[in-house]
């Protein structure tokens, strides 16, 4: 038995979400692609529910892979078959949220504390792209997205992380505290995040702090996603949608296409 797709008129947000996860789906989720990422998020929904519009015929074929605890939940209440990327290692299409994205389309990704198995899966894609509401648009990281890039360290080696940051450049980056649960975030792969706020003049090189990072013991995964997107689609108030192409172009997709 499969689902029926339930779409329901949205406003404000949430139908700027919808609007860039149908149109990324409608570009990019092709027939004949059978193993797709499934990213994390708010947005990510609703790219699940226009799968679904594709119909069984197609989807009964496919192998969704996710990228944490919530896709994989997604996948199974929408009855499509769940994989693993261990099994197939190569995706034909993983779309994702992402936090903010710049005009090289370089994100921040992590608000949801899932950006490593979100990278693996970006990596393994053939083709990886983003999809947002308008909040997200940006020219540098960080002028929107301000709580800091979001870090997954070793839980032992936290402390000394927070040492390290601070002495380049993020002296209030901090363990991120769970709201309902006493003490620290902790990840779906076991581990703490930090989230680690840089002036602008480092954010604007984010390829080379995401490297500066990476080198610091006792770190698992940085939410800096740069040089991996074919395309960001984000939803905007009006209806339409914006698309960032790597390479600079960018269009306008308006409310009535
Ligand atoms: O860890 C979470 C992910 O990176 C999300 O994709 C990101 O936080 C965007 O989420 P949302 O679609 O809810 O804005």
């Amino acid at each position: 038995m499969s689902v029926q797709p339930q779409v329901v008129s949205l406003e404000g947000i949430e139908k700027s979400k919808q609007l860039a996860a149908w149109s990324a789906v409608d570009n990019h989720v092709l027939p004949e692609h059978k193993i797709i990422g499934i990213g994390s998020g708010s947005t990510v929904p609703y790219v699940v529910e226009r799968i679904l519009t594709q119909g069984s015929s197609v989807n009964k074929d496919r192998i969704f892979i996710p990228t944490g605890f919530q896709s994989r939940q997604l996948i199974i209440s929408a009855q499509l078959t769940l994989g693993d990327v261990s099994q197939y290692p190569v995706l034909d299409v993983t779309i994702d949220g992402a936090d903010e994205v710049d005009h090289d389309l370089n994100s921040i990704k992590g608000g949801g504390a899932c950006q490593l198995q979100e990278k693996v899966l970006a990596e393994a894609a053939k083709t990886w792209v983003m999809v947002a509401d308008y909040r997200k648009n940006s020219e540098v990281l960080g002028t929107k997205w301000k709580q800091g890039i979001p870090i997954e360290v070793v839980p032992f080696a936290y402390v000394g992380v927070l040492r390290r940051l601070d002495s380049i450049g993020s002296p209030t980056a901090g363990l991120r505290m769970a709201k309902m649960k006493a003490g620290p975030v902790v990840t779906d792969n076991g581990n703490f995040i930090i989230d680690a706020p840089f002036p602008e003049a480092q954010m604007k090189e984010p390829a080379k702090l995401l490297t500066e990072l990476k080198l610091i013991t006792g770190v698992v995964e940085v939410g800096l996603f740069c040089n991996m997107a074919k395309a960001a689609y984000f939803g905007n108030e009006d209806g339409s949608v914006t698309v960032k192409w790597t390479g600079g172009r960018v269009e306008q997709i308006s409310p009535t296409q």
